[in-house]
């Protein structure tokens, strides 16, 4: 499994270190990564944030909710994606993070009225959100917690909107059917949430530390 530490780089003839490589990002976007090391918060790599950045425009996305604010490495992918007039709202328990992430949304020209940073916890945070009422939601704090987000986001997506949990392979062990670590047990129960649910078209994509994406489908008409 690629890291984006680079303590574990993918085999660079591997499809996986192709798509990579194939991602080349801005110069706003390599000055939060080098804050996301500096204050040890893993950004998604530059794979997963492309794949970020083309779900946002797909669903044409105006709001945006995020659990895990980083450096902003994420942010500004969703941000790229997202309508000119989309509100990203993002939630960290870390003041050191959410203030290395307003620099980096500064630095790109992001308006600030385009960003809500949220400090604090995403359990004490998401229940005070709207239900159905996000284009996207987006899924990076800590995988033990990855089924409690994913209820919670779930009931705070719109119909057609797209969920995406971000390691959601517990750093690839959820294949492994010996691992039984509480972060195993936590991404297999947050899978099994999400396929158990037949309004939810699921897939993983395997780019980074493995994105699940799914969408809500809107219901068909039921015939007569
Ligand atoms: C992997 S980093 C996020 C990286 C970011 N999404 C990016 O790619 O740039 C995980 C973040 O989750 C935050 N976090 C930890 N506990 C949290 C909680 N209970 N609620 C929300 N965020 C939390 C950490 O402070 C850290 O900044």
């Amino acid at each position: 499994m690629s890291d984006t530490t680079g303590e574990n780089p993918p085999d660079p003839h591997s499809l996986r270190a192709y798509a990579e490589s194939a991602i080349a990002e801005d110069d706003a976007l390599i000055a939060a990564r080098e804050r996301a090391q500096e204050l040890g918060a893993p950004a998604i790599s530059p794979a997963v944030g492309a794949a970020l950045c083309l779900l946002a425009r797909l669903v044409d996305a105006r709001s945006v909710v995020e659990i895990g604010t980083g450096a902003g490495v994420s942010g500004l992918w969703l941000l790229g994606g997202m309508r000119a007039d989309g509100v990203l709202t993002t939630i960290d328990p870390e003041s050191e993070h959410q203030r290395a992430a307003k620099l980096g949304f500064a630095a790109a020209g992001v308006a600030a009225s385009r960003t809500r940073l949220i400090n604090g916890r995403a359990a004490e945070v998401l229940p005070r959100l709207a239900d159905d009422s996000y284009d996207l939601v987006f899924v990076d704090g800590a995988v033990i917690d990855q089924p409690r987000y994913v209820r919670e986001g779930l009931r705070l997506l719109r119909s057609g909107g797209v969920l995406l949990v971000h390691n959601a392979t517990a750093d690839g062990r959820i294949a492994d059917p010996s691992a039984t670590d509480p972060d195993t047990v936590a991404a297999r129960e947050a899978a099994l949430l999400i396929s158990e649910d037949d309004a939810l078209l699921p897939v993983v994509i395997p780019l980074g530390r493995g994105l699940l994406a799914a969408t809500r489908a809107e219901r068909p008409a039921p015939l007569d």
